[in-house]
């Protein structure tokens, strides 16, 4: 996914979930008592989940990073946020090898949302979100699809030789949570394994309806890897084609041919994850914190 501007135009979903995440997490985050906050995101797009709902709850002082794998999103988002002040945007592969020196260890919290279920290498980006965070502490919010009706659709569309060939490598575009048959249990233990000594792991079961096929096909083509890789000219067939099968797999509801509205339907699971890195800060949060009892799961 590299167009920016398509994305910022059909990320409903995104938006609707970030947004309500973080007014439940806002008073959770442990945010510093100078207000000097360094938060880097992982994974912004084209930025407008990060400006409109992360940078609201920030305080005056805090200085944010919005970094992509994409420098097509990277470019976007610098330029459409070119105003905003003590802001940047920069490329940085979250599964990279070895983080920027100037990167870690400078942050207070990390956040990301949407992202991590692109990576395949889910402990080598959990352990550099632990190694951004500052040494004596700093806690991150990480919000990840585990599945999602659209990777099932992905397999049945490969199957079909008329885009198999610019599918081979679809297993590398569904999340690596998507067969768990225990995704928290699954991440809650990568968490511990990078060195998290506090955190709490939920899987969220929710439901988005698509109000008609246009409003599918746009968000199946802001985020659909493999468009970009065939002709303009068969984008149209594909997407008739996908819809198809997400009707063969009963998520339709509504008869065009009856003169009903179309509304297609997606069940799929969220993980939502807010991790500590050190026990202290931990301990006088859980007592001052209004949102200590959510967090009961905390271990
Ligand atoms: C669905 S968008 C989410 C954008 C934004 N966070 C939001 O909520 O609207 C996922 C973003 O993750 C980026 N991404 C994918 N793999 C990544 C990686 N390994 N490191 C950093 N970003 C990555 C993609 O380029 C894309 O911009
Ligand atoms: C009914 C149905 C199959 C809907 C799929 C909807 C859709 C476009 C899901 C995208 C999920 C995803 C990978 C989002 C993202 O990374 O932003």
């Amino acid at each position: 996914m590299n167009q920016a501007s398509l994305y910022q135009n059909a990320n409903q979903v995104q938006r609707h979930d970030a947004k309500l995440i973080l007014e439940e997490f806002a008073s959770t985050l442990q945010w510093r008592s100078d207000g000097e906050d360094a938060l880097l995101d992982v994974g912004s797009g084209s930025g407008n989940v990060l400006m409109d709902f992360v940078k609201p709850l920030m305080p005056r002082g805090a200085q944010l990073v919005g970094t992509d794998i994409s420098s097509q999103m990277v470019g976007f988002a610098s330029q459409h946020y070119r105003r905003e002040e003590r802001t940047q945007f920069r490329v940085l592969d979250i599964g990279c090898e070895r983080l920027p020196q100037e990167l870690s260890g400078g942050f207070d919290h990390v956040t990301s949302f949407y992202c991590l279920h692109w990576v395949q290498n889910l402990r080598g980006a959990l352990a550099n979100i632990y190694d951004l965070l500052r040494p004596e502490g700093g806690d991150c919010l990480l919000v990840f699809l585990a599945s999602n009706p659209v990777y099932e659709v992905y397999k049945i569309l490969q199957l079909n030789e008329k885009w198999s060939g610019y599918m081979q490598d679809v297993e590398q575009f569904i999340s690596p949570l998507h067969y768990s048959s225990n995704p928290g249990e699954e991440f809650a233990q990568l968490l511990n394994e990078v060195g998290f000594i506090q955190h709490n792991v939920e899987i969220r079961s929710e439901v988005f309806v698509y109000e008609g096929v246009r409003t599918l096909k746009d968000n199946v083509k802001a985020i659909c890897p493999f468009l970009e890789r065939m002709p303009a000219a068969l984008h149209e067939d594909f997407l008739d084609d996908f819809v198809q099968i997400v009707i063969s797999m009963n998520l339709q509801q509504g008869d065009q041919a009856n003169g009903q509205d179309q509304k297609f339907i997606s069940p799929y699971k969220l993980v939502v994850a807010y991790a500590r890195k050190s026990p202290e800060f931990v301990n006088n949060v859980l007592v001052e914190s209004p949102h200590q009892k959510r967090l009961k799961g905390l271990n």
